[in-house]
């Protein structure tokens, strides 16, 4: 039996831990409860408030803890949350639980990295190569031999092209499309509904169409 902690407790939260209770049997996987800064939010999940991250230690040996998810998104590339608390879970001897929902597509050569997520009807093509704690999140696409760093969220509704390069801890907003070929860095921001038809840079933030970076 695997028993899972959830960091966050809210609406990124509610949907990882829907996928996650539809992805597996209840006799595997049991979702011990959430931990974030506050009491208030945990109960309307319907999962316990264990606590903040600051006592994560105590409470992974009192549960007996043995997995995580993160269930915090974001919007911005480049936070520092989402890495935060993937790291702090690993060195508190927690291994990342991945979660694919059962509506999702996942082609058999794609590699998903541990503790990723690929939410409702995302579809994910053969050669794609996820690194550790990314969302894929609802009805996104991601074509063949696309490859996507560690902590970066796709959000709602992207497609993106084959062959693409996503850079770590970086945010492609929702419904954002990328043309095949394309590299984006590392802490990039996509904004919502953008058509990327040029490289990225680390850092940047682009918007429109086509899209353009910020201030530029
Ligand atoms: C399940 C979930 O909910 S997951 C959450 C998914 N959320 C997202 O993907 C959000 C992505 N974020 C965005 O698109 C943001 O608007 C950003 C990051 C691109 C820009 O944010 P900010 O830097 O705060 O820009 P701000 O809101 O101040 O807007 C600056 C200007 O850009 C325009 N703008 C902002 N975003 C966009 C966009 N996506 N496309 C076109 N124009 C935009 C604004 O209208 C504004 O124009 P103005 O100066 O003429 O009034």
């Amino acid at each position: 039996m695997k028993r899972v902690v959830c960091f966050g407790a809210g609406g990124h939260a509610k949907v990882v831990l829907d996928a996650l209770a539809l992805a597996f049997p209840a006799e595997e996987v049991e979702v011990a409860g959430l931990v974030a800064p506050s009491a208030s939010t945990g109960p309307s999940l319907g999962y316990p408030h264990l606590g903040s991250d600051a006592a994560l230690a105590t409470i992974v040996a009192q549960r007996q803890l043995t997995h995580f998810i993160v269930g915090i998104g974001s919007v911005r590339g480049g936070g520092t949350l989402r890495p935060k608390l993937f790291e702090l879970a690993l060195d508190a001897g927690l291994t990342p639980l991945t979660v694919i929902h059962p509506s999702a597509t996942v082609a058999r050569s794609a590699s998903i990295g541990l503790g990723s997520v690929i939410l409702a009807g995302a579809v994910v093509q053969p050669g794609v190569q996820l690194d550790s704690n990314v969302i894929v999140n609802t009805r996104a696409s991601i074509d063949h031999d696309s490859r996507v760093g560690k902590h970066t969220h796709i959000a709602p509704g992207v497609t993106c092209s084959g062959n693409v390069s996503i850079g770590e801890n970086s945010h492609i907003g929702t419904a954002a499309t990328i043309i095949e070929g394309i590299a984006i860095g590392h802490a990039a921001t996509i904004g919502a509904g953008a058509v990327v038809v040029r490289n990225c840079p680390d850092n940047a933030t682009v918007y429109g169409v086509p899209a353009r970076e910020k201030d530029a």
